[in-house]
């Protein structure tokens, strides 16, 4: 079994966009002196989880030099009150930003992302763009399954014709991720099954036998296990779950699973680092997009 390291790709990737922002830079673009890229990150109440992501966010910023500012608001904030925020937003210098995610339960997210402007939107939730990105079309793109996708071309593991099985249909990762595969593109054109929690197991594991790539974000420790994949399969996993002794596990038996997968994602250190390279290559086509930068 060979792991796959999301925080080696992730890093390298960062890498390339600092560079890549540079040489934008250097080169004069239409004659003007670009300044490089600035975004912005909401967040609203306290969540020691999100701070811990967003301090992920803040560190591949500094790395690939991209200004940040960290925006915060009380817990009890209204839901008027932070779209007002977010209007504000749409019209200043920032290139992009994001609302970071979970909200407090009295505020429904869909209400807040279907404000954030597509030009700006660096998570790729907007329903403009959620819908280029399920119409095959330049977009920004769900961070977590840019994320992913990004990984598997690392590693050069074919998703051509293969079948995937994805266990959990969130807005966020198993919905997009399973659109993406079924794309027609190098990394797609998978034969995809989408199943989530409610599957029964007995029918989620006839699926999960037969797939040569499993993806599962259902948020359950120790749910993935050996008998539920074939010899040699490719496992995902996108939990990230706390466990009371403070362990970060994902949603997989890692033991278990790695005795008969083929490659296999670490927690931590797999996806999660790769969801935030995906937020900074978003950041940077936001960026070329605004300063009619072409590829
Ligand atoms: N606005 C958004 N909210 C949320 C998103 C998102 O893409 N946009 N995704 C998740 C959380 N998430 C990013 O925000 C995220 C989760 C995990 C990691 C990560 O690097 N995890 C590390 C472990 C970190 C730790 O020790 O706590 C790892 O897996 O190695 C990054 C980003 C929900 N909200
Ligand atoms: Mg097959």
């Amino acid at each position: 079994m060979k792991l796959l390291d999301g925080k080696a790709v992730s890093k390298e990737i960062l890498k390339k966009v600092k560079t890549d922002i540079d040489h934008h830079i250097e080169k004069k673009h239409l004659g003007y002196n670009l300044s490089r890229p600035s975004i912005a990150i909401v967040m609203v109440g306290e969540n020691a989880a999100s701070e811990s992501y967003v301090r992920g966010k803040i560190k591949a910023c500094d790395k690939a030099e991209i200004n940040h500012k960290v925006i915060r608001f009380e817990e009890s904030i209204s839901t008027f009150e932070l779209i007002s925020e977010i209007k504000k937003l749409n019209k200043s210098h920032f290139d992009g930003f994001i609302v970071q995610l979970p909200l407090p339960d009295h505020i429904d997210p869909n209400s807040i992302i279907n404000e954030i402007s597509a030009y700006k939107d660096i998570d790729g939730f907007h329903p403009l763009n959620f819908g280029k990105m399920a119409l095959g079309q330049k977009s920004m793109r769900p961070a977590t399954a840019y994320g992913i996708l990004k990984l598997l071309q690392h590693y050069d593991i074919q998703t051509n014709s293969q079948h995937v099985v994805v266990i959990g249909r969130s807005n966020i990762v198993g919905k997009p991720i399973s659109i993406m595969l079924g794309n027609d593109f190098e990394v797609g054109r998978s034969t995809v099954t989408s199943c989530d929690i409610h599957t029964p197991k007995a029918l989620l594991k006839e699926e999960s036998r037969k797939a040569d790539i499993v993806i599962v974000a259902v948020g359950k420790p120790g749910f993935l296990t050996s008998d539920m994949i074939k010899e040699g399969a490719v496992v995902i996993d996108v939990g990230i779950n706390r466990l009371d002794s403070g362990k970060l596990v994902g949603d997989c038996d890692f033991e278990d699973v790695s005795q008969k997968a083929s490659y296999l994602t670490p927690v931590p250190g797999g996806v999660g680092p790769m969801t935030i390279a995906g937020l900074i290559l978003n950041t940077y086509e936001a960026w070329k997009m605004k300063n009619l930068i072409e590829d």
